[in-house]
């Protein structure tokens, strides 16, 4: 019997595309959301899957929280990118991750998953 264990976490960072429609796109800065989906198939003592405390934590690590993502990855920091950057190294953490959703404004965003 699977759960589907969710952590949400937001951060503030500024990005441009690299090729926007052919050109880079001006600077700006965006309020980020990602939320993580975690399979557990089974729960602990204390009846949970996965600790959220855990889960948020590595999020808060992770995340490039008041940086100029640019400046970070070496890819172009589409929410897509971003999306496919955190699931890898989060699914090295943990390998029942399903999927990365990431939120670059209340209206867009991207979830990757394999
Ligand atoms: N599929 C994607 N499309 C776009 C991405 C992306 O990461 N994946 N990113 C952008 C831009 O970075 C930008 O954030 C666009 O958002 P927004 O500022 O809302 O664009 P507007 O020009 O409409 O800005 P307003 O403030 O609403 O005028 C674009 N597309
Ligand atoms: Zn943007």
């Amino acid at each position: 019997m699977p759960w589907l264990i969710r952590v949400k976490r937001k951060f503030n960072a500024a990005h441009y595309l690299t090729n926007y429609h052919g050109k880079p796109e001006p600077l700006h800065g965006h309020t980020w959301t990602v939320e993580v989906f975690i399979r557990a198939d089974s729960l602990d003592e204390g009846g949970m899957g996965y600790d959220f405390v855990e889960i948020d934590r590595r999020l808060k690590e992770l995340l490039p929280d008041y940086k100029l993502l640019n400046e970070v990855f070496d890819f172009s920091p589409s929410a897509e990118n971003v999306a496919r950057w955190l699931y890898y190294k989060l699914k090295q953490e943990y390998p029942t991750l399903e999927k990365v959703v990431v939120w670059e404004t209340e209206e867009c965003g991207t979830e990757f998953w394999e």
